[in-house]
């Protein structure tokens, strides 16, 4: 499995944020997204999650291979903890919750509403969502906010059990979390010039017309 894309130019809103961006990552392989505030990670895995689609460029992999976790957690507030794992596992197929529990040891919270879970909690009931995908790339933002110490690392346990079983991951984070064989991309140095910038939006242009 590779997941690359080539010469990407993605947008947030009607600003071309990223051109020309071009990188490959392996089954097996994690890139951790740096840069600053304001860079484009956000940007990029988005367009990765095909949540806006790229002004520009290729990416060879459908985004339906891609399992996106964006700053929101995305949970079923109302539903309990095992009842959003379950109708998780229902929507991508995958039927057994057991993985996602014990990965983020969320036994003794399944009955819990997911409106009363801490936000660490909350986040670690977001995250387990990765397992019930099934889906081979893995594209997170600021995966471990709100994550105390140990949870990081059940995080960078299950990344790397993604990876070992031939998965890819594609992480923005300003922290280190213990990967040793991630490689890094600045993503800084893909930021989009003014001339790239759309001088109309072909969408609204089309609507109006
Ligand atoms: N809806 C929007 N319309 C126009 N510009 C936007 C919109 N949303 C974000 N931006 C701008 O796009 C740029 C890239 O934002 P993005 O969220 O991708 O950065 P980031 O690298 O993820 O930042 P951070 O580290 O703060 O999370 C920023 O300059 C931001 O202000």
């Amino acid at each position: 499995m590779e997941f690359s894309v080539q010469n990407l130019a993605c947008r947030r809103g009607p600003v071309t944020v990223l051109s020309d961006v071009c990188f490959s990552v392996s089954g097996g392989e994690a890139l951790i997204l740096r840069g600053p505030n304001g860079a484009g990670k956000t940007t990029l895995l988005r367009c990765l999650a095909g949540l806006t689609p790229p002004v520009s460029g290729t990416l060879n992999t459908s985004c339906d291979d891609v399992a996106y976790a964006a700053h929101a957690d995305g949970l079923k507030a109302q539903l309990s903890v095992a009842e959003n794992l379950q109708f998780w596992a229902d929507i991508f197929g995958t039927g057994d919750i057991r993985p996602a529990v014990e990965a983020f040891d969320l036994g003794d919270l399944l009955t819990r509403r997911a409106q009363d879970l801490s936000a660490g909690q909350k986040r670690r009931l977001s995250l387990s969502r990765l397992l019930l995908t099934g889906r081979p790339v893995w594209a997170l933002d600021e995966p471990t906010v709100s994550l105390d110490t140990e949870n990081v690392a059940r995080f960078a346990a299950a990344v790397t059990a993604h990876l070992d079983a031939g998965g890819a991951a594609i992480i923005a984070t300003h922290i280190d979390l213990g990967l040793p064989a991630a490689r890094v991309l600045d993503v800084g140095q893909f930021k989009a010039t003014r001339a790239a910038a759309p001088e109309s939006d072909p969408f609204l242009d089309e609507a109006l017309s």
